[in-house]
């Protein structure tokens, strides 16, 4: 049975578990449960700390695992990203006292608080900054104002908890993290239905499937506004002058290209939702 570390808390945990449900797999049924298997279909989940998810599969206790690329950097461990599945983004940014500092270099010598001190001195070191690291569980925007740092290195979101603590973002941004899927390194049997299996349930979100009939000579024009995944399908209907299209195209510019196929002549335009995908 393939071995999946899943978040058990925290920002990650509800997107994760539900992605894999839409993936067809049973996860837990009591939100303390540590462990489940799938006999069905040949996994068993362990939830577990998303900080401690790349040590597991780092050292090749579990086959692969979801968590946050910061924390798999963070780990150090041997684990490697397989794929991203496009949820839990986030930037890693450093932040001090409004006007206090505008470029890295000036963390040299200066206490900076991170929960995150792998990535952060990893990052440091790289750009020849020696800092010295406060390492604190979590709430880092409050280490300013309490007087154990002088600058912080955390996750940015929306960056309403940096303003809240009167800090704004300085110097390069750190890392660009999202949720992704972690593996081992050694390919254990399921990994690639797993992966496709998620793989699906990202088209499902990210894309819907789109019918409309077009006059034949618009064709050409129809289809360069919604190329598809490969190539559209062009079904003939019973005027010779008509053909139906059935595209696949970005939920994002659904409307977009709605209004686009509209202006070239293109009627009977519909949208439908994709419940599944194997691309
Ligand atoms: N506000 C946020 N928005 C998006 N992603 C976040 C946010 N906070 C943390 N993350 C991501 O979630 C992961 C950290 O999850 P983790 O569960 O360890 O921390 P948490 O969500 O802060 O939970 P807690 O601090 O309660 O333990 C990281 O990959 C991080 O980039
Ligand atoms: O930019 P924002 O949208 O404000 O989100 C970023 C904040 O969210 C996370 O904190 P969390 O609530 O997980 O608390 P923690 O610091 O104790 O982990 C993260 O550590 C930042 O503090
Ligand atoms: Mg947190």
């Amino acid at each position: 049975m393939l071995r999946i570390a899943v978040p058990n808390k925290g920002s990650l945990s509800e997107t994760a578990a539900q992605m894999l449900w839409e993936a067809g797999y049973t996860g837990r049924r009591d939100p303390r449960d540590l462990h489940t298997a799938d006999p069905r279909n040949g996994v068993e989940f362990f939830y577990l700390r998303p900080r401690d998810i790349a040590t597991y599969v780092g050292s090749g206790a579990l086959d692969v695992g979801i968590t946050g690329r910061d924390l798999l950097l963070d780990s150090g461990s041997d684990a490697a990203e397989i794929a991203s599945l496009g949820f839990g983004d986030s930037t890693f940014r450093f932040a001090g006292p409004a006007g206090d500092f505008t470029e890295l270099a000036q963390l040299d010598g200066v206490r900076v608080a991170t929960s995150y001190p792998g990535l952060v001195g990893g990052f440091l070191a790289g750009h020849g900054v020696t800092a010295n690291l406060v390492k604190l569980d979590g709430a880092v925007e409050s280490a300013v104002r309490l007087g154990v740092a002088d600058a912080v290195a955390d996750v940015v979101s929306t960056g309403s908890t940096l303003r809240q603590a009167g800090l704004e973002i300085f110097g390069p941004v750190i890392l660009e993290s999202e949720a992704v899927l972690i593996g081992s390194g050694v390919e254990r049997p399921g990994t690639d239905t797993l992966v496709r299996r998620l793989q699906g349930v990202l088209v499902a979100r990210q894309y819907v499937l789109l019918d409309y009939d077009v006059p034949v000579e618009h064709l050409e024009r129809a289809t360069a506004v919604a190329p598809g995944f490969e190539s559209p399908t062009v079904s003939p209907l019973h005027d010779p002058e008509w053909v139906a299209v059935r595209v696949m195209v970005p939920r994002v510019d659904m409307n977009h290209v709605m209004d686009e196929l509209y202006s070239l002549g293109a009627r009977a335009i519909l949208v439908s939702a994709i419940h599944a995908a194997r691309l």
